[in-house]
């Protein structure tokens, strides 16, 4: 009988009485596991081995299962020391005594009455008189995994785990055994096949492929699972949200991350004593401020600050230092970039209509939680045509995120100092129900495109990667997404569907 080389080797270092683990097979045959494992199942198709399955289960103590093991549980040690202080004693006696020390406290109470040990009550431990520290299953476990022995008892190897004091683990292992077929086949003598496993340059070239025998594929064997790089959720939600605004006739804006303060605040009427422009809300960086602005502009924002713009136009009357307008911070917003485009000085059409886009980071001092951080990506736009109403503004949003299948977007009046009318964006998290903040807009003032020299209508928006993603992917975290905190298991399974 023929056979590819791997299955001759593993067949012979197979046994008919005593059935051998792959990896044991694959460790004799100098095969690599993957490889002995095709061969294992090849050989079975043929009948001449048997592959046997089952599911190993491994408990590992976690470091804090290590230290517990040591010291004893918190719970025991909090029994032993009321026991010992005569049955009843004052809570922070009895910590002191069982030296207990910071998260132990809650864990030695949370653990306490469920296993008997006795009662907490108005800060007082009591020792019930038949507890035995000594039968306590979960430490007696802990030092039977600490040298190497097994633990049979499922409900308390779960009850480790969820503590955090083991980690369980499950893996397949097969154990192969020659039948009577291989035995046969064995005695009949096997020879090695030249087979090929794949089409190289060389087999091409040199014609050989026309004479050798090509090794089948096993779809169904098992094989290592393989983490191979993939495109990042946010990668792939910006890479569409620019396809989607690309498509519906946007073009992309580009500028720094870091920038002076005018193209950031400035010209957007933001009075510079705004709660925003605060030293504690901002990135300012320690550098030099920006020389280069075009100067007209700065007057004419200067003014528009002090005096307001038109006829009965009111400014801020509150201190404006052009020192302070050309200090660089990172952008709180991408809104800047709109600044820099609508006033000429990038290099864009200005001749209405015109539709621009940007999808970059932007840097906020947020407090982290579920919904921010400290940077995010923010989908910036503007639409300048003449006579637009909010009807154009919401209409834009409706087909924008229709793209992504959110169907339902609310939208509820705000205030910012440059738009008016001014709208936040939500929308509904497909997991939670819960309504989620997913952008801000408005159609700009006078007071900002005034100075900026526009004489037709701007419509404008700020919305979230971050949150359109959380709503893709159904992702309930921020956190999850990016940052070192980042969830990588989601992150390699999950899908953005639009
Ligand atoms: N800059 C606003 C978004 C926005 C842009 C343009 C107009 C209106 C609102 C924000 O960051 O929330």
């Amino acid at each position: 009988m023929r056979l590819p080389q791997a299955q001759v080797a593993l067949l012979e270092a197979a046994s008919a009485t005593d059935a051998r683990p792959i990896e044991q097979l694959a460790d004799q045959t100098d095969l690599k596991p993957e490889a002995a494992t095709r061969a294992a199942f090849d050989l079975r198709d043929e009948g001449l081995v048997a592959v046997e399955e089952r599911v190993e289960e491994s408990a590992r103590l976690t470091d804090e299962g290590e230290t517990y093991r040591d010291e004893g549980l918190p719970e025991v040690r909090l029994f032993r020391a009321a026991r010992e202080a005569g049955g009843t004693v004052g809570m922070g006696e009895a910590v002191g005594a069982a030296g207990l020390e910071g998260p132990e406290v809650d864990i030695a109470l949370a653990n306490y009455a469920r296993k008997g040990y006795g009662v907490v009550n108005s800060g007082e431990v009591s020792a019930d008189a038949d507890a035995d520290p000594d039968a306590d299953t979960e430490a007696a476990a802990l030092a039977a995994l600490a040298t190497g022995d097994a633990v049979d008892d499922d409900d308390v190897l779960d009850r480790l785990e969820s503590r955090g004091l083991v980690e369980l683990d499950e893996r397949t292992v097969r154990s192969v055994a020659l039948t009577d077929e291989g035995v046969t086949a064995l005695m009949e003598g096997v020879e090695a096949a030249e087979t090929v496993d794949r089409l190289t340059p060389e087999l091409l070239t040199s014609g050989e492929w026309k004479d050798v025998e090509f090794a089948e594929y096993n779809v169904e064997a098992d094989a290592p699972a393989v983490e191979g790089g993939r495109e990042h959720v946010l990668r792939g939600m910006s890479e569409r949200v620019k396809d989607v605004l690309v498509g519906m006739g946007f073009q992309e804006m580009d500028g720094p991350h870091a920038d002076a303060d005018f193209w950031i605040n400035d010209c957007l009427f933001m009075p510079q004593d705004h709660p925003a422009r605060t030293h504690w809300d901002r990135f300012a960086l320690d550098v030099p401020p920006v020389a280069d602005l075009p100067e007209a502009l700065v007057d004419r924002v200067e003014d528009a600050h002090r005096d307001g713009v038109g006829e009965d136009g009111d400014g801020y009357h509150s201190p404006w230092s052009e020192d302070f307008a050309r200090a660089i911070a990172l952008r709180g917003h991408t809104t800047s970039l709109s600044m820099r485009y609508l006033s000429g000085y990038a290099d864009a059409d200005l001749e209405p209509p015109q539709r621009y886009f940007s999808v970059q980071k932007a840097y906020r001092n947020d407090t982290l939680d579920a919904t921010h951080l400290l940077e995010f990506y923010q989908i910036e736009g503007w639409v300048m045509a003449e006579d637009l109403s909010v009807r154009d503004l919401m209409g834009t949003f409706e087909e924008f995120y229709r793209q992504f299948g959110i169907e339902e977007i609310r939208f509820k009046p705000h205030y910012n100092p440059y738009t008016e009318p001014s709208f936040e964006l939500f929308g509904e998290h497909p997991e939670t129900g819960e309504e989620i903040e997913i952008g801000n807009s408005g159609m700009f003032r006078d007071e900002v495109l005034e100075p900026l020299g526009i004489d037709c209508d701007v419509m404008a928006w700020g919305l979230a990667l971050e949150r359109l993603a959380m709503l893709t992917t159904g992702a309930e975290d921020i956190r999850d997404l990016h940052g070192t905190l980042a969830d990588l298991e989601f992150l390699r399974n999950a899908e953005v569907t639009y």
